[in-house]
């Protein structure tokens, strides 16, 4: 596990990423002119707890409520009812001190900027940030700024701050060291996915949040670009919470797979939690093949349970 900059978790810090009865809604809450309420339960009250350092995958049928779960991780959308809790910082908090890197199905990336400019943007784009994390680094009362809200807000919740990772070093790990000054049209979709990958190891954040970020794969990109998330992620040990429509790719990535139950007009939960006891470092070559199939299958039997409504019979 990567320690915090100051050595070891502060005093407000926690080793836990949890999720405590949070649940979401869409829509009107008011009755429609057909006299039914519009709002909609995406998720019930949802518990989940991530160790620091582990990768978690969730998977579940479309509609659970997967994307609501991670935004909500993110800060970017907030609980009805419940918390979220980022090593014991609020979402925004913890987003504030770009401590939260979030990584969408589709790369992003700014078209007319080369492929290192692409993961500098990180720093550029976060400068402000970047002035008050070293500030909160030599003390609150180093720097004019430093007394500012933020400043102060990382001061009392104990915030770690990590330094800069080497955009150029990450770049040549996930194989682009020749690419850097291409330009993203010039890139397959598969590179394109790597520096996306780069720009959000680039925060050296505490938490990665992926939603399905190898759908739009080929099998055979798909497969060798889990190959290079997972050594960069042995590397860095990352808390990860990766969105997958794929047993396979759950299995190979994580320490845990959270399988969700919903959709369809029930509201999203969690059905249940399968750890991935399989030897690290993992490389697709590497996993014995009738283990991951084992795993695959309990995983594709606990979908199969949580399709049923809760309470119903077999
Ligand atoms: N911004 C929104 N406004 C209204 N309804 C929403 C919004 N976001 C999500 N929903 C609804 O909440 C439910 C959960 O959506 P969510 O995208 O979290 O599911 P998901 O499990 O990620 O689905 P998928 O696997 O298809 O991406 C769905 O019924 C969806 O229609």
């Amino acid at each position: 596990m990567r320690e915090s900059a100051s050595g070891d978790l502060g005093a407000a810090e926690t080793a836990e990423l949890v999720v405590e009865g949070a649940s979401k809604s869409y829509g009107r809450a008011e009755s429609s002119r057909r006299g039914a309420s519009e709002r909609r339960v995406a998720l019930g009250a949802v518990d989940l707890r991530v160790q620091r350092g582990r990768f978690v995958s969730v998977i579940g049928p479309s509609g659970c409520g997967k994307s609501t779960l991670l935004r909500m991780i993110a800060g970017l959308e907030h609980p009805d009812a419940g918390s979220v809790s980022i090593f014991g910082s609020t979402p925004a908090e913890a987003s504030e001190a770009k401590r939260i890197a979030f990584m969408p199905q589709v790369p992003a990336l700014l078209p007319w900027l080369s492929v290192l400019d692409n993961v500098k943007i990180v720093d550029r784009v976060n400068r402000r940030a970047n002035r008050r994390r070293d500030a909160l680094r030599r003390g609150p009362e180093s720097a004019g700024f430093a007394a500012g809200a933020g400043a102060a807000s990382g001061a009392r919740t104990g915030l770690a701050l990590a330094p800069e990772a080497d955009p150029v070093a990450l770049l040549t790990e996930l194989g682009l060291g020749d690419s850097l000054k291409l330009l993203p049209g010039e890139l397959s979709g598969g590179m394109q996915q790597r520096v996306a990958i780069a720009r959000a190891f680039a925060t050296q954040g505490d938490v990665l949040l992926m939603d399905e970020p190898f759908s739009a794969l080929d099998e055979f990109t798909r497969e060798s670009t889990q190959d290079q998330l997972l050594k960069l992620w042995e590397e860095w040990r990352t808390t990860v919470v990766f969105v997958t429509h794929s047993v396979t790719e759950a299995v190979v990535l994580s320490d845990e797979v959270v399988v969700m139950a919903g959709g369809r007009g029930e509201p999203g939960r969690i059905a249940a939690i399968v750890p991935i006891e399989l030897p690290r470092p993992r490389r697709r070559g590497l996993l014995e093949a009738a283990a991951v199939h084992e795993y695959e299958d309990r995983i594709r039997a606990e979908l199969q349970t949580a399709r049923r409504p809760p309470g119903s019979a077999e």
